[in-house]
């Protein structure tokens, strides 16, 4: 591994690596923030999602999350949003290939190569991270829009490795949106819905309703002047699911806030807080 930047902030320290990423097949880079406590004693870790066109950078540069996350003594991961390099495959689209992984592990060709998002982010980068880094084995997880819908997914699927769940309008539904519809025909195959279903945060939401043990507390944010808001992101399937199943998510809707940064940026303290409470 290969510390590419170090930046002192709010007395901690934010530091981008590159690594080989066997999972992935290929290299890849993260960011980490670390708090000041992380002097002292191991921090539990927040693993942050990005949404589409995304790296490692767009939430440590516009979140504003590090004067929180220094109070609080909480170490925040981000990873990049698919594998990168001259032959992992790609698409013209923006919402398919290189920066829309997804966070799911690919079963077609030419993706299933290198998309393994899914098992990258469970697996490989947390083993990596606490080997690696003053940080206990406590962690949770947000995200952002398709971020979202990876933060919500892979906590609901491993309920014992996180401690909670948030997200900023994700991608609640994607087995309805077009985004999620592009991308799983591509990734999983088009008419694979059994397979589908399986990162579809609505439907494994209905899948927890005998398994009240398991159960992660889940914060989502939502703008109400999201151009997405409709078409792709469907927080009231969510909402559905979580009343059907008796399912502890809170959605807060905001008026006025769109899908960008400053929208995440005016309420990350929030989700920094929320996750402060079950870490
Ligand atoms: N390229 C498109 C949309 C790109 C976009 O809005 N990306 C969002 C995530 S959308 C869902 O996953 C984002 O976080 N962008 C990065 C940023 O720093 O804002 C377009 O241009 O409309």
């Amino acid at each position: 591994m290969e510390n590419i930047s170090k930046n002192k902030s709010f007395g901690g320290w934010h530091k981008q690596y590159s690594h080989v990423s066997s999972v992935l097949n290929c290299e890849m880079r993260f960011a980490i923030y670390l708090p000041p406590a992380a002097n002292e004693k191991p921090v539990p870790v927040l693993y942050w999602l990005s949404g589409l066109t995304c790296t490692d950078e767009n939430f440590m540069q516009k979140a504003g999350a590090f004067r929180k996350a220094a109070e609080l003594g909480i170490a925040i991961v981000a990873p990049d949003t698919s594998p990168r390099g001259d032959d992992v495959a790609d698409d013209e689209g923006y919402d398919l290939g290189k920066g829309a992984g997804f966070y799911l592990n690919a079963t077609q060709a030419p993706w299933d190569k290198h998309y393994r998002m899914y098992d990258y982010i469970v697996k490989e980068l947390p083993e990596l991270v606490e080997q690696t880094f003053p940080v206990t084995q406590q962690r949770a997880i947000a995200g952002h829009s398709m971020g979202g819908h990876g933060a919500i997914t892979i906590g609901l699927k491993n309920p014992e490795r996180y401690s909670s769940i948030s997200a900023f309008s994700p991608i609640c539904h994607p087995v309805k949106a077009p985004w999620g519809q592009k991308a799983f025909s591509a990734y999983l195959g088009a008419g694979e819905q059994a397979l589908w279903a399986e990162y579809d945060s609505c439907e494994l939401i209905r899948q927890t309703v005998n398994q009240a043990s398991d159960r992660l507390n889940i914060r989502v944010d939502q703008g109400e002047d999201d151009d997405f808001l409709q078409q792709q992101l469907m927080p009231e399937a969510l909402e559905q699911a979580a009343k059907e199943a008796d399912y502890p998510v809170e959605v807060h809707r905001h008026k006025g806030y769109d899908h960008s940064y400053y929208f995440i940026s005016s309420f990350i303290d929030d989700h920094l807080e929320f996750h402060a409470r079950f870490l």
